[in-house]
């Protein structure tokens, strides 16, 4: 048997062919918002378990990947972690909104501007064709600095349900919560959580039409949804905030 690969025999057949192993599925996810938010450290607390002990702004877009397995199968979550700055995003925009799975709008707790640029955000999707049939969800970083809230929870809660928008308020440094016990869904990861539930939700969204990879791709897999799919809206999968 090839490695990796399943030997069959075809009924009838004298010639055994080998199978390629299980594609994977990749969950293209953009997390987008203001500069200094804490996209980055979010994105890399999920792929690499930890909070990154420096962090420079970033330059056009990073990815991030991370092999799960949900129900047997296993998925890539891509991570596309995004400039914030303005100067940074020009030459890529189109680039992020291609072939989307799911979005992830980021503010900062501490920091209310974020949060009042949050509807420029949204704007942005809608030109870019992304409408409420892709997953959305809402999340507000740094809560670790209880002292320096600025965007309460009610608010966020308002703003996310107008929007059919799952919320959650979570710390990329201090993801369990540890100390006040006050978020994070006590000793679980919280921000593994986030992106499981988001990950989980697009696993879930039927139909989904799985294209041959063009050749040379590297084994990449486009995902689109048939024309039936994701009609249920974000809020139908329920608000997580906490
Ligand atoms: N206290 C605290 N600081 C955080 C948290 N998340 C990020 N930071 C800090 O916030 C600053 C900005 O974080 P980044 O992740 O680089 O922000 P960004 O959204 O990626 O910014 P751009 O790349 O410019 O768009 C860094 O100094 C981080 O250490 C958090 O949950 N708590
Ligand atoms: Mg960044």
């Amino acid at each position: 048997m090839a490695e990796g690969g399943l030997s069959v025999e075809f009924p009838g057949s004298l010639k055994s062919s080998t199978l390629p192993p299980p594609r994977t599925r990749i969950f293209k996810i953009i997390v987008i918002g203001d500069s200094g938010v804490g996209k980055t450290c979010l994105t890399y607390r999920f792929s690499a378990g930890k909070f990154p002990e420096k962090t420079e702004a970033t330059i056009a877009v990073d990815f991030r990947e991370r092999l799960v397995e949900i129900d047997g199968e296993n998925i890539k979550i891509q991570l596309w972690d995004t400039a914030g700055q303005e100067r940074f995003r020009k030459s890529m925009v189109q680039h992020y909104y291609r072939n989307v799975h799911a979005v992830v709008f980021v503010y900062d707790v501490t920091n209310a501007a974020s949060f009042r640029s949050l509807p420029a955000w949204i704007e942005e999707c809608k030109q870019h064709a992304l409408g409420t049939e892709v997953p959305r969800i809402l999340v507000g970083n740094k809560c670790d600095l209880q002292d320096s809230i600025q965007v309460g929870t009610d608010v966020a809660q308002q703003f996310a349900d107008a929007h059919s928008m799952p919320l959650f308020e979570t710390s990329a440094k201090n993801p369990n919560g540890q100390g006040d016990g006050s978020f994070g869904g006590g000793n679980s990861d919280h921000v593994e959580a986030i992106f499981m539930t988001v990950a989980h939700k697009l696993k879930s969204q039927k139909p989904l039409v799985l294209s041959q990879p063009p050749v040379g791709s590297g084994g990449t897999i486009n995902l689109s949804r048939g024309m039936n799919g994701g009609g249920d809206g974000a809020r139908s999968w329920g608000c997580s905030s906490c």
